[in-house]
């Protein structure tokens, strides 16, 4: 995929992918939640400049101070990953092929699939709060996000099997509360959400109350990369209201349907199948290879 390759790095740095999996597994075992922050890291970089690390970049105007990344997750597992392969081989081993490495692993260590990634990426000399926007919002249509998706090469197969990587972690009571209380004009909740969820989630989340209060994207198993998402979605349990509106378009419902699946165990498998290539395709976008970039000494600094 555009000068990636899997093993780049076997005889330039052969234990790399040894060491960003150690890192991460020694993360994870401390906060199993980590493993959600990782792989949400990964997807926010390559939306913005492409897979390149320009999230990683600290600084008042870098992206990682625009609103849609606040609440990023798992900078630390990269930096410690990136101190002990600077240890082992110098200059060699990009950051935003570590991230890329790292969110493979998250996944796996989450009991979801694994795969070989591509890597050789370069590290992007560019990063700028202002370039988050086209990082697609919850409150977005099925329209926007099939669009915002479709300008990175995404097609509707990616876009709902990627979202299903909201089987873990959590989210904000702010993302999702204005849909609890006065979502419709005669002042109902959103009608989409599943009444006994609703009530659950209104007693998460009250009207006035602590808006950073942290909820389960996927209300049945958060920390386990299951279909469990797809079926709490196909129930009117999404959290998210673009999580719930893959039910409301009959192009994306019919691929949610087929994730959750009637036969049990056979259709998680698919999802098993399918997250892996998509990832790939994602991991893919916009990538800077060759002398394009650099490769930064550390992940949060441009060298
Ligand atoms: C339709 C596009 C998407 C939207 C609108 C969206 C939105 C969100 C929001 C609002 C949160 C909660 C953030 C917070 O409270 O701090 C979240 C969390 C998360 N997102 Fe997405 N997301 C999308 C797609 C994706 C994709 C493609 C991935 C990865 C492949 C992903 C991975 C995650 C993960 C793992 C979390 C949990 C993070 C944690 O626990 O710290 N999301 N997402
Ligand atoms: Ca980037
Ligand atoms: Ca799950």
């Amino acid at each position: 995929q555009e000068g990636l390759k899997t093993g780049f790095y076997s005889s330039s740095c052969p234990k790399a992918e040894a060491i960003v999996r150690s890192t991460v597994e020694s993360h994870f075992n401390k906060d199993p939640t980590i493993a959600a922050g990782v792989l949400r890291l990964h997807f926010h970089d390559c939306f913005v400049q492409g897979c390149d690390g320009s999230v990683l970049i600290t600084g008042a105007s870098s992206e990682r101070n625009a609103l849609p990344n606040l609440g990023l997750r798992g900078f630390a597992v990269i930096d410690d990953a990136k101190t002990q392969l600077e240890a082992s081989c110098p200059g060699v081993v990009s950051c935003a092929d570590i991230l890329a490495l790292a969110a493979r692993d998250a996944v796996g260590l989450s009991d979801g699939p694994s795969w070989s990634v591509p890597t050789g990426r370069r590290d992007g000399r560019i990063s700028s709060s202002s370039e988050a926007s086209n990082l697609p919002s919850p409150a977005d249509s099925i329209a926007v996000l099939r669009q915002k998706f479709a300008a990175k090469g995404l097609d509707n197969h990616d876009l709902v099997t990627l979202v299903g990587a909201h089987t873990i972690g959590q989210t904000d009571c702010l993302f999702f509360r204005y849909r609890l209380y006065n979502f419709t004009p005669t002042g109902n909740a959103d009608p989409t959400i599943n009444q006994a969820f609703l009530a659950q989630l209104q007693g998460l989340c009250p009207k006035d109350g602590d808006g950073s209060k942290r909820v389960a994207l996927d209300k049945d198993s958060q920390t386990k990369f299951d279909v469990s998402f797809f079926k709490n979605v196909r129930a009117g349990n999404g959290v998210l209201e673009s999580d719930q509106r893959l039910l409301g378009d009959g192009e994306t419902q019919r691929i949610v349907q087929n994730y959750a699946g009637s036969v049990r165990g056979l259709l998680g498998v698919r999802f098993d199948f399918e997250f892996p290539k998509a990832m790939i395709k994602m991991s893919s976008i916009e990538v800077k290879t060759g002398a394009q970039g650099e490769i930064r000494k550390i992940c949060s600094k441009f060298n």
